[in-house]
C-alpha cells in the first residue's frame, strides 16, 4: 500500500522518525501544546490529529493510538511500513496490579503478555514473547533515574478489556505483572515484524488493588514525567 493510507493522510516525511503515541488524541495535544515548537497537523483523519514539531530542536511527532490492540496495530503498522517510522514511544495510562506500584508512578514495559490474538496472524509455531527495543528501555531508565522519579521496568498485561467479565486481572500479578493497559503488546509485535524499535512507558493511572483512581482530566493533562521522558528519548 502507498499513502496516503485509509487512517493517515500526511505524506512521506511528514512524520518524525520518532512518534509518541498516547492512546489519548487530547493528550497527544496536550503535548503539543505544552513542549513542541513549531508544531504542523499532519494527520486529522477521524480526529486522531498527528503532528510534527521540535522539541529541543529535535523533529519528532506526536499522535495517538486510539484503545486496543486493533486499533494501536493500524497506526504503528501504518507508521512503521508506509512512513518510514523508526521508533514509536507509546506513552500511556494502566492500572497497577502490584502493591508497590502506586498511582503516578511508571512504569517501562520490558514486555507485554496479552490476551489478544493478535499474534495469530504471523502463524509462528508457539508463543511469541513481545519484548521492547532494550537500547529505547536503556535510556528511558537513565532518563528516570536523572530524574528521580519512582518507577519499576517489568512485564505488562495488554488486555482486549477494560472490563473484564472474568475479574480475573489479577491473576496476571503472581507472575510479576506490573501493569494493565491495552496496547504494548500489539505495538511490540509490530514493530518485531517491521524491525523497528518500541517502548511503553505508563503512568500509573488507578490500581487494580486498592480501586484509587485518578480523573480523566489527569490522564489527558498531567503525567508529565512520562512525556518528558518519552521527549528526552526521542
Ligand atoms: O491512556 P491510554 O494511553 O489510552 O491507555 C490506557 O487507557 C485506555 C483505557 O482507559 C487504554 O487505551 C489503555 O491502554
Ligand atoms: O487499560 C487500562 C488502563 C488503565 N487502567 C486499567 O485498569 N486498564
Amino acid at each position: 500500500m502507498s499513502t496516503p493510507t485509509p487512517h493517515i493522510s500526511a505524506k512521506v516525511g511528514d512524520f518524525a522518525k520518532t512518534v509518541l503515541m498516547p492512546g489519548d488524541p487530547l493528550r497527544a495535544k496536550f503535548i503539543v501544546d505544552h513542549y513542541l515548537e513549531d508544531a504542523v497537523l499532519v494527520n486529522p483523519v477521524r480526529g486522531v490529529n498527528g503532528y510534527t514539531g521540535t522539541y529541543k530542536g529535535k523533529k519528532v511527532s506526536v499522535m495517538a493510538s486510539g484503545m486496543g490492540m486493533p486499533s494501536m496495530g493500524i497506526y504503528s503498522y501504518e507508521l512503521f511500513h508506509f512512513y518510514d517510522v523508526d521508533n514509536i514511544i507509546r506513552i500511556g495510562s494502566a492500572g497497577s496490579l502490584q502493591e508497590d506500584l502506586k498511582i503516578r508512578d511508571i512504569a517501562f514495559g520490558m514486555g507485554a503478555c496479552t490476551n489478544s490474538s493478535f499474534a495469530r496472524q504471523f502463524e509462528l509455531p508457539g508463543d511469541f514473547a513481545p519484548i521492547a527495543s532494550f537500547e529505547l528501555l536503556q535510556k528511558a531508565v537513565k532518563a528516570a533515574e536523572n530524574r528521580k522519579v519512582h518507577y519499576k521496568v517489568g512485564n505488562f498485561l495488554s488486555s482486549d478489556t477494560f472490563y473484564d467479565d472474568s475479574q480475573r486481572t489479577m491473576d496476571w500479578a503472581k507472575m510479576g505483572i506490573l501493569c494493565v493497559e491495552m496496547e504494548a503488546a500489539a505495538l511490540y509485535m509490530n514493530a518485531a515484524r517491521a524491525g523497528k524499535n518500541a517502548l511503553a512507558i505508563c503512568t500509573i493511572s488507578d490500581s487494580i488493588i486498592t480501586g484509587e483512581q485518578t480523573t480523566s482530566e489527569e490522564r489527558q493533562n498531567s503525567f508529565h514525567e512520562m512525556m518528558e521522558i518519552a521527549l528526552e528519548i526521542a
